[in-house]
């Protein structure tokens, strides 16, 4: 297959880039290195710096190239901004997005796999989130992101659009060998926080909110790795040979862990202490976000390989110890 990879030189992106390098697939990775790097992009992918909002230029690159699908991992994915800044998320979010969405639609390329969120669920009614919770956003990030699930779901109908909106619990950890991990800056994540905090770097890490109704009274999150998000993208692209229309999944692994339990783990892991002190609660966190990815493993066929906190912390410890970006 050939395909386009919008965002692929950010930190989901890049791992995504590797893997389908690795099936052999052919690669163009379209990003405006807003918070991407260049040097996470593989030398086996033709790099294009652009904007998805660049109706001209993305009608070059596939007037250049014919694609079988496109990945979409464009987005500013910021909380807290997406609060104190919103036209930005709507504007990056959803309004770029449809001129992509468009620039497919001119080009004739029907597939499309979008990179959602946990975000568009809200606060949870359930203790696992399966596809039929309720979707009600919190924040303007989470409501930008539905809003794209909800334009698929019309332009499957109207233009026969296929898609598969992935939601994304905690993206977390790096590639095995070292290479590519997560750099955002500013870090928000907690796990490479954590990693910072051993290694003396950043500003010091604070737990946000000690008093959820949680087991430990900090906030539970489900991490998944990188590689395996990867993994369903090209599952998801066989998925859409044989199925029409828009389809959402959610991708966790179905277990939750405290913030002082990532902190305990990141001990046991790297068998250094982590310095932390407890702060106010961050505005927009709910207390509990786990998945229920049953839909994504009996539809997809979906298997998490990095499931175990452990290796997905071993894994983001190798890329900090020696960030090559
Ligand atoms: N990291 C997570 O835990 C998580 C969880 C749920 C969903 N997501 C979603 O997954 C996707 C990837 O997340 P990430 O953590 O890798 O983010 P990231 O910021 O590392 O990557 C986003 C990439 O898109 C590029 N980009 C942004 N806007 C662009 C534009 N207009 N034109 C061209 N390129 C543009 C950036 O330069 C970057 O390379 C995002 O859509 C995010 O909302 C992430
Ligand atoms: O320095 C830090 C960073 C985070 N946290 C806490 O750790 C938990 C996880 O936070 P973070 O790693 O920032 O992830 P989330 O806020 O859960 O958001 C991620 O996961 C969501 C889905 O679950 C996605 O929608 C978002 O895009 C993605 O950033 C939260 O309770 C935070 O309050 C801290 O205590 N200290």
């Amino acid at each position: 297959m050939k395909l386009l990879i919008c965002g692929g030189a950010g930190y989901v992106g890049s791992h995504m880039v590797r893997h389908v390098l690795e099936k052999q697939h052919e690669v163009v990775v379209y990003d405006n290195l807003s918070t991407g790097h260049r040097a996470s992009v593989p030398a086996g992918a033709t790099f294009v710096h652009g904007d998805i909002g660049d109706a001209a230029r993305l009608a070059r690159v596939f007037g250049e190239h014919r694609f079988d699908a496109v990945m979409h991992f464009c987005a500013r994915s910021l909380v807290g901004e997406s609060v104190v800044d919103p036209y930005i998320y709507y504007e990056n979010n959803v309004g770029n997005t449809l001129t992509l969405l468009g620039a497919m639609r001119h080009a004739g390329v029907d597939r499309l796999v979008f990179s959602s969120t946990a975000a568009v669920f809200g606060h949870p009614v359930s203790d696992t989130i399966d596809e039929s919770h309720p979707t009600a956003p919190i924040n303007p990030y989470g409501h930008s992101k539905l809003m794209v699930e909800r334009v698929l779901a019309d332009a499957s109908k109207a233009y026969g659009l296929r898609s598969v909106a992935l939601r994304y619990f905690n993206a977390a950890g790096a590639s095995c060998c070292g290479t590519i991990g997560e750099a955002h800056d500013p870090e928000t994540h907690l796990i490479p926080n954590v990693l910072k905090a051993v290694l003396g770097q950043g500003k010091g890490l604070k737990v946000f909110g000690t008093d959820y109704d949680t087991r430990d009274g900090t906030c539970v999150r489900d991490y998944v790795h990188v590689n395996d998000l990867a993994s369903a993208h090209l599952l998801a692209i066989d998925y859409m040979a044989k199925n029409e229309g828009a389809f959402t999944f959610n991708l966790g692994n179905g277990e939750g862990f405290t913030v002082r339990e990532v902190i305990a783990a990141a001990e046991k892991v790297t068998g250094r202490e982590v310095p932390h002190e407890f702060a106010e609660r961050r505005a927009g966190d709910p207390a509990v976000l786990v998945a229920s990815s049953q839909q994504a493993r009996d539809a997809l066929g979906w298997r998490p390989e990095m499931a175990r906190m452990e290796d997905i912390l071993s894994s983001a410890w190798k890329w900090h110890l020696e960030p090559r970006y």
